[in-house]
């Protein structure tokens, strides 16, 4: 399995966003570096999700770039996605790990070392670890762990802990310094003046 990409771009499909162009944007810096993670509103059809994957599979495969689906693994499958990320609410990790096969990519979601650790045993590649700082992109998160919760997590487990909630470029080295592989973005570059730029950043503060 290649290495997995650093920086990972969750679409915004909130209501006014665009998502597609911030991807073509972000790929255009990040490249093979990148990973987009199809995440959509809960209210979206599976129809809807479907389209939009595919889409994002698409414009990902010249640059090499990753696509992951979050929590509908079946659409994962359809559109020939490299994987898929489940929460608490979501396919356990096993189940997860079953459907999507011993080849792809499958994050989960872990706030603290013990679930971290259920998590890899149960089937994942790689954690999503937060909110690590405050954000207001999703709403009914429970309160940040910082950059001592990123480190507990991180030594507890051996496969990558993705930093998520509330990331900057800025913030990226406390996040490295506190054993996070790479970092999972939403605003950061959907609320960017200039995506390409604000992805070329992220990039060097995760590689330097
Ligand atoms: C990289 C990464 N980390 C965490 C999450 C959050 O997943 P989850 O807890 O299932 O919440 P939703 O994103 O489904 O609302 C993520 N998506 N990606
Ligand atoms: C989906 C999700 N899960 C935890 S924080 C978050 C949103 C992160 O968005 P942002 O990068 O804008 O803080
Ligand atoms: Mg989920």
């Amino acid at each position: 399995m290649p290495s997995l990409g650093r920086l990972h771009l969750i679409t915004d499909t909130r209501p006014g966003r665009d998502p597609l162009t911030v991807v073509r944007a972000a790929l255009t810096a990040a490249r093979a570096d990148l990973v987009v993670q199809v995440r959509v509103e809960d209210s979206a059809t599976d129809r809807e999700t479907y389209d939009l994957a595919r889409r994002v599979v698409a414009l990902c495969a010249p640059y090499g770039a990753t696509c992951l689906v979050n929590d509908r693994l079946h659409v994962a499958l359809a559109v020939g996605a490299a994987g898929g990320h489940v929460g608490a609410d979501d396919l356990p990790v096993a189940a997860a790990r079953h459907v999507l096969g011993p080849a792809a990519v499958l994050g989960a979601t872990a706030r603290e070392p013990g679930t971290a650790a259920a998590a890899v045993t149960a089937g994942a590649s790689y954690l999503g670890v937060g909110p690590c700082r405050p954000t207001r992109t999703k709403e009914g998160l429970p309160p940040p762990i910082g950059m001592a919760g990123v480190r507990a997590v991180a030594g507890a487990v051996d496969v990558p802990v993705i930093a998520i909630g509330g990331v900057t470029a800025s913030a990226v080295p406390e996040l490295r310094a506190a054993g996070a592989y790479g970092v999972a973005v939403v605003g950061a570059l959907s609320g960017a003046a200039d995506p390409a730029r604000a992805t070329t950043e992220l990039i060097e503060a995760l590689t330097c």
